[in-house]
């Protein structure tokens, strides 16, 4: 299959077949255009960190507004059988499909927006079969982008204000993988990146250095680093571990000297190997004694998190982190485990009527209702998030519980500030949002972040931030699982 033909292909049948099943089924059973309320939310802050960054928003949107089946897929979808040979899909049913546009309500929580387990990213509240059958793109899209966004925050914080530049395309999950890692991280605090079309297409500022086969490309090394700042003269940024590091920076450092000869600077050496406290040390000596206390110094291999602070720690003198794999792949989690699930479907009568899917471990038991995200906060901060029904009455003093330990309570004061996380997105399928800057996305991801406790911010066994479910819709949800395990047992 040829890229150029995957990448203007029509999005609407990158989902699960079970999706398209569904939708049969409902149009069969008239229950296509019944109401229903979906929420798309994740069970558990990756990275065993202490909060999550909401990202992918606008290339959700970019699919639900372009949301329509054309001509070639629903001959794709005559063409599937069933096991006897019979079409899967019956004609009326691809001419139904043919004339679907989205129609549905959307709200959702900004990108950029810190995030927490069990709380509603995205709200899709519209006719069944519709808002069913975007389930699985959501997903795809959401999840992957937010743990990123999180990879990449937890890394910048780790860098305590140094340039990072993400390195990650060779390594990440094929093309997509490699474009949406670019965006998210660069959402999460990431400085620039190597990804060309990356920066093309998201205006993402683009950075790098060169690669070991520059400098066995020459007969030394020495003629390498001449070349490439023949070339670059004042945006070079030298590979000094080819064969011996230390030795390697002598030669930057003549190389260094040549450009000031000629009125120009060196822009920074990079060590891409041993032990990167030691080299970065004694590599800022060398170059301080010589004069060059202007020049860079970059570090990479296999970097996250972890080795930033302990490289920190150790007083390494690296001031650029260039990160690739663990970045780009969210290495030590690679998927978020973000879900989707029904929550209320509308009677003939005109009611919700409220709907969860138990589970034997309570994490993953759904929340009933029409949920919005409460944010309380006061100058120092944030102070805890509240998950409600939209639909019910609230009261002027609001509990709130743990759904996994609800001997853990949170009382808010009567007047305490708050907002309301769920913005409108699409309003009966039109569109109703402003989509902000990618720029404007990474600067509230830093606001954001310095609105939590620093104790929610450690990498390592971070505080729990409170976060958890009005008292109201905690017990009604207490009561639907009671109500629903007496019928399982009579059953
Ligand atoms: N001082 C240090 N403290 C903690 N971790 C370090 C330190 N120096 C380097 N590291 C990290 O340790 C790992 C060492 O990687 P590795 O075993 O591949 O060694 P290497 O010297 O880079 O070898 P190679 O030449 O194969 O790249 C990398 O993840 C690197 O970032
Ligand atoms: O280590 P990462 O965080 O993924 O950063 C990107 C890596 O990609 C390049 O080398 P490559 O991995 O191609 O070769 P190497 O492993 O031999 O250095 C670069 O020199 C970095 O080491
Ligand atoms: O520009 C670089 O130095 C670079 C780019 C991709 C991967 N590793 C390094």
């Amino acid at each position: 299959m040829n890229l150029k033909k995957i990448y203007s292909t029509s999005l609407s049948l990158l989902t699960d077949l079970y999706q398209l099943t569904m939708a049969y089924g409902y149009w069969k059973q008239g229950k296509a255009e019944q109401e229903a309320v979906f929420h798309l939310y994740f069970r558990k802050n990756p990275f065993s960190g202490g909060y999550t960054i909401a990202a992918g928003l606008e290339q959700a949107i970019d699919y639900l507004q372009d949301l329509h089946f054309r001509e070639d897929d629903l001959s794709y979808l005559e063409s599937l059988k069933g096991s006897k040979g019979q079409p899967l899909f019956e004609p009326a049913f691809l001419d139904y499909l043919r004339d679907l546009r989205f129609t549905c309500s959307v709200d959702a929580i900004p990108e950029g927006t810190v995030v927490f387990p069990s709380q509603p990213l995205v709200r899709v509240r519209g006719p069944l079969l519709q808002a069913q059958l975007i389930e699985t793109t959501l997903l795809t899209i959401i999840n992957f982008q937010t743990l990123v966004a999180t990879k990449a925050a937890r890394i910048i914080d780790a860098a305590q204000g140094d340039r990072v530049i993400e390195f990650g395309m060779r390594r990440a999950q094929g093309i997509d993988g490699a474009l949406s890692a670019t965006r998210a991280a660069y959402i999460g605090g990431a400085d620039a990146t190597s990804n060309a079309l990356a920066g093309k297409l998201f205006d993402i500022p683009v950075s790098g250095t060169h690669a070991h086969s520059w400098v066995q490309s020459f007969e030394s090394e020495q003629d390498a680093f001449n070349a490439y700042s023949d070339a670059f003269p004042n945006d070079s940024v030298l590979l000094v571990d080819t064969y011996d590091t230390l030795e390697g920076v002598e030669k930057a450092i003549e190389t260094a000297r040549k450009l000031q000869h000629e009125g120009y600077h060196l822009n920074g050496i990079r060590l891409d190997s041993g032990d990167l406290a030691y080299l970065s040390i004694q590599a800022r000596k060398l170059l301080d004694e010589a004069g060059f206390t202007n020049v860079n110094i970059v570090a990479s291999n296999d970097l996250d998190e972890h080795i930033i602070s302990s490289l920190k720690q150790q007083g390494a003198k690296i001031n650029i982190w260039g990160v690739g794999t663990k970045l780009a792949t969210a290495y030590d989690q690679p998927a978020l485990g973000g879900v989707y699930k029904l929550s209320a479907l509308k009677q003939e009568n005109g009611d919700w009527s409220y709907t969860i899917k138990l589970s034997e471990q309570l994490a993953k038991t759904s929340n009933p209702g029409i949920q919005q995200v409460r944010r309380y906060y006061n100058q120092n901060g944030n102070i805890a998030d509240m998950v409600y029904n939209e639909e019910a009455p609230l009261p002027d003093q609001p509990l709130i519980i743990d759904p996994l330990d609800i001997t853990r309570r949170k009382a808010i004061a009567p007047g305490t500030a708050h907002r309301d996380l769920l913005v409108p997105v699409f309003v009966n399928g039109e569109l109703r949002y402003d989509l902000p800057a990618l720029a404007s996305i990474k600067a509230k991801v830093k606001e954001e972040i310095s609105m939590l406790h620093e104790t929610t911010r450690r990498p390592l066994n971070p505080h729990t931030y409170p976060a958890g479910l009005e008292e109201n819709l905690h017990q009604f949800k207490t009561s639907l699982i009671l109500k629903l395990r007496k019928i399982g047992e009579e059953a």
